[in-house]
């Protein structure tokens, strides 16, 4: 009968959300030294997975893609927020009940290299997830309970209510087993026993075959399932090549049976010519299977071509997410639009435009107030009063406040605050260098260092300062000089206070929201979007001319 009842829910399901994830906060070192901040690895970030359904996760290194991963299948403990899985919250989960929901929700790793333990055989290494949670397992449910508790032991564990994979029903009339398709058994290798007293209702469930037997069998199963053979079973790691071991690192996840897979850079250590083949094998398994996936990647044409949605992370925060194929062909987020015009373009005629971003992201550990992309964004909003300077001068100011900002970070360190407490701390090295290689970066500089070295007096430094900041108008100027005095008097926090008192906006100031930037549910986080600025688009379309 209940061939059905199995897969039926399932499938009738397809498209309504498997994973719901909201306000999730991964930190790092949260009790650390005195004083140090946590890694905000993930800082709040919401969305949802679909059944049935494939999220590409994509950003560059660090921005916390992993870690988001490992918190979904709890594999790291959130530090706030909620994952809801088919509408249970599991960040609340441990003990028995944790262990059980884990069969639910696998990953499988990028190097299958380190992840394969190489002293177990291939067969081991999928039968051990087996031989840890008992498996096989049968999920019951009563009806008609009458009030009386119930438990179950055994083989058996007790369904969750919306459970959609009820092997046992117990009814008035008697229990009622189903046998799932990937289990090698019959409903005559299961027994189930019911004790029904008046307060309490006891259901027994034990498997009569060998579980032996079972497991080595669904190995076996597994092996073929992944495009391995049977004889692989007593082979060792080291005899496989790399796509043939994450080949055994997917079967390993699918042994259990899960819904929802997290697949974290799948194919990035696999050569070119495996990567196709492995994916195509990923492609065929959703498809068999009907699993859920995440798709961690940092190549991009990967994720466009497997992936149904994509989220675009940052400094542990979600840029963007939307439609694979809308997002890459209208990115609307900055950030978005950085990352894909970084993609290589296979056509040497092309005349596509590339964004070249400044530096590398902040720390995760002292992230930006405001957008977490604004000290490095293009397009970020200016004050009005300096709407109309000049992109290179802009520029500048903003690489002059990130490397005050780098500097201030810095000395939060151990050593430097150790050199503060003894009073030793150092000062600005050279302001002048500084303001010379940020604002005349293209051109000459007229006053050599040599001749401001000779000198060492306020005169060669003071030429210094004007001929660096020749190009700069004096509305911009006349801050930076004042910056560079305060710089000079040792008082860092009191320059970079000034600039940005300056040249700060919303951008700086405070966190941008989610905005909708399309009909299909694709949203953004950025400023732009605000009815009152430009949006980013076509400023980068000017930036770009
Ligand atoms: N166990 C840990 N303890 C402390 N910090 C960590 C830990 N794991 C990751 N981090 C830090 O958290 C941040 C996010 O790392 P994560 O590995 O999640 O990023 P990622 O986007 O997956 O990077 P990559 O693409 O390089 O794998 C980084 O700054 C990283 O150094």
């Amino acid at each position: 009968m209940s061939e059905e009842l199995l897969t039926q829910q399932q499938r009738t399901d397809e498209g309504e959300p498997l994973v719901e994830v909201r306000g999730l906060k991964t930190y790092y070192d949260t009790g650390g030294l005195l004083g140090s901040q946590p890694v905000k690895a993930v800082d709040g970030v919401d969305f949802t997975i679909d059944r049935g359904e494939t999220l590409g996760l994509v950003g560059e290194s660090g921005c916390g893609k992993t870690t988001l991963g490992r918190t979904l299948v709890q594999l790291e403990r959130a530090t706030a927020g909620d994952v809801l899985f088919d509408g249970r919250d599991v960040t609340t989960l441990s003990g028995t009940e944790l262990k059980t929901w884990r069969r639910d929700a696998q990953i499988v790793f990028q190097d299958p290299e380190s992840s394969l333990n190489h002293r177990m055989t291939i067969g081991e290494i999928i039968r051990e997830p087996l031989d840890v949670h008992g498996w096989p397992n049968f999920t019951v449910s009563v009806e008609d309970s009458r009030n009386r508790s119930v438990t179950v032991t055994g083989d058996g564990t007790l369904a969750e209510e919306d459970d959609r994979s009820v092997d046992i029903i117990v009814t008035p009339d008697g229990p009622t087993v189903s046998v799932r398709e990937a289990l090698p058994m019959t409903e005559e290798d299961v027994e189930v026993s019911v004790t029904d007293s008046n307060d309490s209702l006891k259901v027994s469930v034990s498997v009569t075959k060998s579980k032996n037997r079972l497991r080595r069998a669904r190995v076996r199963e597994l092996l073929q399932t992944v495009g391995l053979r049977e004889e692989h079973y007593f082979r060792y790691p080291h005899q496989f090549s790399g796509g043939q071991r994450q080949r055994v690192g997917i079967a390993r996840s699918l042994a259990l049976e899960p819904e929802f897979v997290v697949l974290d850079e799948p194919v990035s250590a696999l050569d070119v010519s495996v990567q196709a083949k492995i994916l195509n094998l990923l492609e065929d398994l959703q498809e068999e299977f009907g699993l859920t996936y995440l798709f961690i990647a940092h190549d991009l044409s990967v994720v466009r071509h497997i992936c149904d949605r994509v989220a675009v992370m940052y400094l542990g925060h979600i840029m963007e997410i939307g439609e694979t194929e809308e997002l890459f062909q209208n990115p609307k987020n900055p950030y978005t639009y950085s990352l894909l015009s970084a993609i290589p373009d296979p056509d040497p005629t092309s005349t596509r435009r590339r964004v070249t971003l400044r530096g590398t992201p902040p720390s995760p550990r002292d992230p930006p107030t405001g957008c977490p992309f604004s000290t490095r964004c293009p397009v970020k909003i200016r004050p009005e009063a300096y709407a109309d300077i000049d992109d290179n001068v802009w520029e500048g100011i903003e690489l002059l406040r990130e490397i005050l900002r780098e500097r201030e970070r810095a000395e939060t360190g151990l050593r430097d605050r150790t050199k503060e407490l003894l009073g030793m701390k150092t000062r600005f090295d050279d302001i002048i260098e500084v303001v010379e290689e940020v604002f005349v970066r293209d051109t000459e500089v007229t006053v050599s260092d040599e001749a401001g070295e000779q000198d060492g007096n306020e005169m060669g430094t003071s030429e210094r300062l004007d001929a660096a900041l020749d190009g700069v108008p004096p509305e911009v100027r006349t801050h930076i000089e004042r910056a560079v005095e305060l710089i000079r008097n040792d008082k860092e926090q009191q320059a970079s206070a000034l600039l940005a008192s300056e040249f700060d906006t919303s951008c700086t100031q405070e966190k941008p929201k989610h905005h909708s930037v399309s009909e299909t549910g694709r949203t953004s986080f950025c400023h732009r979007h605000q009815p009152e600025y430009e949006e980013p688009e076509p400023v980068f379309e000017r930036m770009l001319d």
